[in-house]
């Protein structure tokens, strides 16, 4: 979708490219500026998985909000498809996840997944199919007429992956969507995603506490340091590029060494120093 003036997406382009991002919060009286980025160069394909993992405070949050357009950078550039973040949020290129479901109580779950396709524009047939196409998704078809409150923390975070996948984006942006969830629904949902990704071939950016949540899901692993947050090595998980995962792939060799691979880029030889990552 182009809004008048714009450039049009360019699907040949990266999905993301981030050049030479930093970003520097401002100094407080006690305490001097925070390098929340130093220098990150990193490039997402289309239609591909790449997940950040790091210690607390590496600055993968931050990463995330550049790119949908919810901060700026000090320095560096950044392009979704070629354009601006601000031009690809205004074309609504990307769909947006983060850990609160975000759902808005009074609005049914059906209404909910619609809000999107609303503000854009779409249709009232068209918003209605494609809202029951999505809840018969993530499984939630039965739940359309149900309020968020009738729900359960999974399945309102079904919605909300449901919501974000409305306008069918080519690129969706997610901030530990699962970390509030018990493991079992978090498993289910991880394959889910997936799947759902498979499918319409979306790429993704994908923030997690969680190594093996992260080796699962991607196709390639960002493991970042803290402070200054740069990017401090990136593992190549290849599990199957761009392909739905199977729960019997956590017993997989190939799962267990790219875990592994991925604890041992995080510690860096030191494990104590790393804070707020979940092995698990
Ligand atoms: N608005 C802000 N003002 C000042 N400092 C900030 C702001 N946002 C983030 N920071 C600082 O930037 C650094 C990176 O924060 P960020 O939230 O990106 O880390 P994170 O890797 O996502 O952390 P966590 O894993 O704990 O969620 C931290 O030191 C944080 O205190």
């Amino acid at each position: 979708m182009t809004t008048p003036g714009e450039p049009p997406t360019d699907q040949r382009a990266a999905a993301v490219e981030v050049r030479s991002v930093s970003r520097v919060f401002g100094s407080g009286r006690q305490a001097g500026p925070v390098v929340a980025l130093d220098e990150v160069d990193l490039t997402v394909a289309a239609g591909e998985f790449v997940s950040l993992i790091g210690p607390s405070g590496c600055g993968k949050s931050t990463l995330l909000r550049l790119v949908a357009d919810l901060d700026t950078p000090t320095a560096g550039s950044i392009t979704v498809f070629g354009r601006s973040p601000e031009q690809a949020r205004l074309a609504h290129d990307y769909g947006i996840a983060f850990q609160q479901a975000g759902l808005l109580p009074w609005r049914t779950v059906r209404a909910n997944v619609e809000l999107p396709l609303g503000l854009h524009g779409t249709g009232r047939a068209e918003r209605r199919a494609r809202a029951e196409h999505l809840l018969e998704l993530v499984g939630l078809a039965d739940f359309a007429d149900h309020f968020p409150d009738q729900l359960s923390g999974g399945m309102q975070q079904r919605v909300a992956i449901a919501r974000a996948f409305a306008e069918e984006p080519s690129l969706l942006l997610m901030d530990e969507p699962f970390g509030a969830l018990d493991e079992m629904t978090r498993e289910r949902l991880q394959v889910e995603l997936t799947r759902i990704c498979a499918q319409t071939r979306a790429a993704v950016v994908f923030v997690t506490h969680s190594i093996p949540e992260a080796v699962f899901l991607s196709d390639r692993v960002v493991v970042m340091s803290a402070r200054p947050g740069r990017i401090q090595q990136v593992v190549d998980v290849r599990l199957g590029a761009g392909a739905a995962r199977e729960d019997t792939l956590r017993q997989d060799g190939a799962y267990f060494d790219a875990v592994t691979e991925v604890r041992a880029a995080l510690h860096g030889g030191e494990p104590a120093r790393v804070v707020g990552v979940e092995n698990r």
